[in-house]
C-alpha cells in the first residue's frame, strides 16, 4: 500500500438515531485507498455500504473515527468528487445537454468555454444520448436516466469517483457496456474509485480491491486483492482465478445474509 493513501477511514463508526434509540450503522471501519485504486465495497442490503460512501461524499459525519482525503478530514461535498447516487441524480427542469453541462459550468476553472461544447458532445455520444440532448429526462427511459447521470459524473473529471450501484437499474447489455466505458474512462483519466455493488462479477471485473462487509453494522470483512492488471477486457471473465474468487465472495456474502437474517429472527422473537 503507497505511503501516502488519497483516501483513507480511520476507525469510523457511524450510529443513526431511531425511535428505539441509537441504530449502530457502521463500526470500526479502517481503510486506506491509494491513488489510481479501484475499490469496491461488497455486503448484505441495508448493512451501512451507502453511509460509509456518504461520509467520503461529505453528506454525513461519522459519529466515531474520520475520513480523510488527501490527509484532511472530509468537511463537505466538494467538486474533487463526483458522485454517482443509486436513484438517478439528473436535474428535471435541465435538458440531457444541460445537466451535463451544468458542473462544467460551476467547475469553470476546469472546463473553458471554448472546450465545454465538445466536452458535452463526447459525453452525450460515449453515452448513446446525442439524439435526446434538448430531451427533458422525464422523457428519457431509466436506463438513459442513469446514463445522463454517468455523463454529468464524468463529464466534470473529478479525482475521485464515488459510485453507488450507478449500474444496477440498466438492462445486462447496457450494464456491461457501461462497465466498459468506465474501465475506458480510467484508462485515459486514472482515478481512484469507491465503488458500492451488489454484483460480485461486477466487483470483480472492475475492482483492483474488493472489501466484503458485514451485516449491519458494517465492519470490514475481508479485503480482498483481484489479480488481474488494468487494462482489462471481458476475456478476464473466462480465467479460472475469476470463478475461484467469484466463489469465495459469494461465500463471504451468503455467510453475511445469514447472519443478518439471525440477527433479524432474534429482533422479531
Ligand atoms: N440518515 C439516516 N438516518 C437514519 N437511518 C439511516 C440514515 N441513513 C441510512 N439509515 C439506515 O442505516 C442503515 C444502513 O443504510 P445504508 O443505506 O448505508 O445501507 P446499504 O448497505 O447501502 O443498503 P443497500 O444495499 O440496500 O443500498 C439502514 O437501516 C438505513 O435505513
Amino acid at each position: 500500500m503507497s505511503a501516502d493513501p488519497r483516501i483513507r477511514f480511520v476507525d469510523v463508526g457511524v450510529d443513526f438515531p431511531t425511535a428505539s434509540g441509537p441504530m449502530r450503522v457502521v463500526d470500526g471501519v479502517s481503510l486506506d485507498i491509494a491513488q489510481g485504486e479501484f475499490v469496491s465495497i461488497i455486503g448484505p442490503s441495508g448493512c451501512g455500504k451507502t453511509t460509509l460512501m456518504n461520509i467520503v461524499g461529505g453528506f454525513v459525519k461519522p459519529t466515531r473515527g474520520e475520513v480523510r482525503l488527501d490527509d484532511k478530514p472530509v468537511a463537505a461535498p466538494g467538486p474533487d468528487r463526483g458522485v454517482i447516487f443509486q436513484e438517478y441524480g439528473v436535474f428535471p427542469w435541465l435538458t440531457v445537454r444541460g445537466n451535463i453541462e451544468f458542473g462544467l459550468r460551476l467547475a469553470a476553472n476546469r472546463a473553458r468555454a471554448g472546450q465545454r461544447a465538445e466536452i458535452v458532445e463526447r459525453y452525450l455520444r460515449l453515452m448513446g444520448l446525442t439524439d435526446f440532448a434538448d430531451h427533458f429526462p422525464k422523457h428519457l427511459s431509466g436506463g438513459m436516466r442513469q446514463r445522463l447521470a454517468l455523463a454529468r459524473a464524468y463529464a466534470v473529471q473529478p479525482e475521485f469517483l464515488l459510485m453507488d450501484e450507478p449500474f444496477g437499474a440498466l438492462d445486462a447489455q447496457t450494464r456491461s457496456a457501461m462497465q466498459d466505458l468506465l474501465l475506458d474512462v480510467l484508462k485515459a483519466e486514472g482515478k481512484t474509485v469507491l465503488l458500492i455493488t451488489h454484483s460480485v462479477d461486477e466487483a470483480i471485473y472492475l475492482s483492483s480491491r474488493i472489501v466484503v462487509v458485514t451485516a449491519r453494522p458494517a465492519r470490514v470483512r475481508e479485503v480482498i486483492d483481484v489479480p488481474f492488471g488494468y487494462p482489462r477486457d471481458e476475456s478476464v471473465h473466462e480465467d479460472p482465478r475469476f470463478a475461484a474468487l467469484r466463489a469465495q465472495i459469494r461465500a463471504l456474502v451468503m455467510q453475511e445474509y445469514e447472519a443478518q437474517a439471525r440477527l433479524a429472527a432474534r429482533v422479531s422473537e
